[in-house]
């Protein structure tokens, strides 16, 4: 799961887009812990940009790197890997600067990839230096647009590219892109399955207003913006220079069909999204939850419940609501370490098994000689639910049941959310009995799905009785159609030992200097290479070259003036030379 952010002034003069962006990455850093980047856009057409693994602050020094990227209008993106690797080069915004220059930020994941890789490749004869399906996908709308073979296009221009470009994606998407010295795109797969919503407030000049796009509406909140809009499933918004935002569907609405798990687990509880208040549904949960507790455990069990506790953070407030339904008092044993973030989207499992302790320390008075019903909003791998029940027991507790506000998750996620392969997650192959054993619970009581869309649904500004989700992970049944064979391909590039195998043989390889050229393309993901080819130990905090094979950044020097109309052209975009580039995204060189 990605955060994505775009702002544009009405103020063409303005360079301060960037420093929004920038504040509002810190409202989304829980939609993505490994990449983040900003690229501004000034009146002169030009992009700069920052970006790099890690966590916005330091990806930013803090802020220090903010002043490098003056411009009117920016995007902003924060990442947690789909596809491809966790490399350097993948952090987007991405960048191409033919057609017109287009700047683009992903939040979402494509199923037809490979397809759409040959395509670029055999037809559309465009060069892909990574393994992002993002690159892919700023390369398929770069491609229609330039069928225009207009030196200048218009709003309805981009519109129709995106038509084309949408007849060849599939998956889950929620995109920002920006048109150098033109303005701002913002669209949303047929099914709105990922998130993006648009705001607005007056500008600071005088006149016309600002708009700002994100993932999730906390951080248009705190950036000021208001007059909420949500991008509707299929449709785009082009926001030119100085103008109104314009409409079109560029899809027709299949479903309007959101993400349940951003509801479960991904967005923050004071975000709205596709109208649903994301707090009220998690409460709903735990009132639902607890009716289906009370099944489960019958009278006599329930009787024995001491206490309910959450385990922090999300949990929190289903915690609450299950408490007051089962008339149980609700203790936070758990002391939650607010310098590590989230342990589920922390990029392998042994970061994550160490992220669990570190994150949650109990306070043993809170559960000696106590029988404790733990709520988490889901459990995926089970990683946090084996710890928890292990340090409940340390701590004293005498039974521990585990509830769960998601149903079991049984299925791998594939439109953005990495959740694991399916091999990975605990309840693949285990029922609830099998769980319970394996987590070291007395019990393990999971959420209904019917319970859980109702939840959300019934809080739906659109008819609740017809609201749908996309419930894929829970069911297996997803609502764009899914290649044969694409969890095999899944299962291929995601299980995550069978990539930690391959990547170890390719390090090996590439230090003791006999690696083919897969190995150095696999190792240069882990194993940073420099511009002279030599490996730089892993893990010290310099910037990715990009493999050896491949071109490292794009070069060039046209000229930087922007014609009467603003508008882009070949002539009048500068596209960064690698110099440039060079200082703004490689933030810890020495
Ligand atoms: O079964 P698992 O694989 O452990 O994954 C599930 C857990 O991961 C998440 O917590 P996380 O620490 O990421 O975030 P939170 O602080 O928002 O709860 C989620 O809230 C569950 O607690
Ligand atoms: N979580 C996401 O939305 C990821 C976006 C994109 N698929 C990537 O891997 O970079
Ligand atoms: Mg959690």
């Amino acid at each position: 799961m990605c955060g994505i952010i775009a702002v544009i002034h009405a103020d063409p003069k303005s360079i301060h887009a960037a420093s929004e962006v920038h504040e509002a990455l810190y409202l989304l850093q829980h939609r993505g812990q490994d990449a983040a980047g900003i690229v501004s856009g000034d009146h002169r057409g030009r992009f700069h940009q920052c970006k790099g693994n890690g966590m916005a602050s330091r990806v930013f020094q803090d802020g220090a790197r903010v002043a490098d990227l003056p411009g009117f209008m920016g995007l902003g993106h924060l990442r947690y890997p789909t596809a491809g690797s966790s490399a350097n080069s993948e952090a987007q915004p991405f960048y191409v600067n033919s057609p017109y220059g287009i700047s683009m930020s992903h939040n979402g994941n494509l199923i037809n990839a490979p397809k759409l890789r040959e395509h670029l490749d055999k037809e559309a004869h465009r060069h892909i230096n990574t393994e992002s399906d993002s690159e892919l996908m700023l390369n398929i709308f770069a491609n229609e647009l330039n069928e225009t073979g207009k030196a200048r296009i218009n709003p309805n221009d981009c519109f129709a590219a995106l038509e084309r470009m949408y007849k060849r994606c599939v998956g889950g998407w929620a995109c920002v892109a920006m048109l150098a010295g033109f303005g701002l795109i913002g669209f949303r797969d047929p099914y709105g399955i990922r998130p993006l919503v648009l705001g607005s407030k007056p500008s600071e000049c005088g006149t016309g207003k600002d708009y700002m796009m994100a993932s999730e509406s906390v951080a248009l909140v705190q950036c000021g913006y208001r007059d909420f809009q949500d991008i509707l499933p299929g449709q785009a918004v082009f926001i030119e220079k100085g103008q109104e935002p314009v409409f079109a569907q560029v899809h027709p609405l299949l479903k309007y069909t959101p993400d349940i798990f951003e509801y479960v687990y991904f967005a923050r509880p004071d975000s709205v999204i596709d109208g649903i208040d994301v707090d009220e549904s998690r409460r709903n949960m735990g009132f639902t939850l607890a009716e289906t507790i009370k099944k489960q455990l019958g009278p006599e069990k329930l009787a024995e419940i001491d206490v309910v506790m959450p385990i922090p953070e999300t949990s929190i407030t289903s915690a609450i609501c299950v408490a007051e339904a089962l008339d149980k008092p609700y203790v936070q044993g758990f002391v939650k370490n607010r310098y590590i973030f989230r342990t589920f989207i922390m990029p392998s499992q042994k970061l994550r098994q160490k992220g669990v302790r570190a994150k949650l320390n109990p306070m043993p008075k809170k559960f000696r000689d106590k029988n404790v019903l733990l709520v988490d909003d889901s459990i995926v791998r089970g990683t946090t639910s084996r710890e928890i029940v292990l340090m409940t027991r340390e701590a004293g507790a005498k039974k521990v049941y585990f509830a769960s506000c998601a149903p079991p998750i049984t299925y791998a996620h594939i439109y953005g959310i990495d959740l694991a392969s399916s091999s990975e997650l605990i309840a693949h192959h285990r029922d609830s009995t099998a769980i319970a054993k394996h987590i070291g619970a007395d019990d393990v009581i999971y959420q209904n799905l019917d319970d859980l869309v109702r939840a959300c649904a019934s809080l739906s500004p659109r008819n609740p009785a017809e609201q749908k989700f996309e419930v894929g992970v829970f069911c297996g049944k997803y609502v764009t159609p899914v290649d044969d064979g694409y969890f095999e391909h899944l299962e291929q590039i995601r299980g995550e030992s069978k990539k930690k195998k391959v990547m170890e043989k390719a390090r090996e390889a590439v230090m003791h200097g006999v690696a083919d050229q897969k190995q150095i393309r696999m190792a240069a993901k882990g194993v940073e290479v420099d511009q002279h080819g030599n490996v730089i130990p892993a893990d010290n905090g310099s910037p990715d070259w990009g493999p050896l094979n491949r071109v490292s950044l794009a070069n060039g020097n046209g000229n930087a003036t922007a014609d009467a109309s603003g508008r882009p052209s070949m002539d009048d975009i500068r596209v960064s030379s690698s110099q440039d580039i060079s200082l703004h995204n490689l933030n810890d060189h020495p």
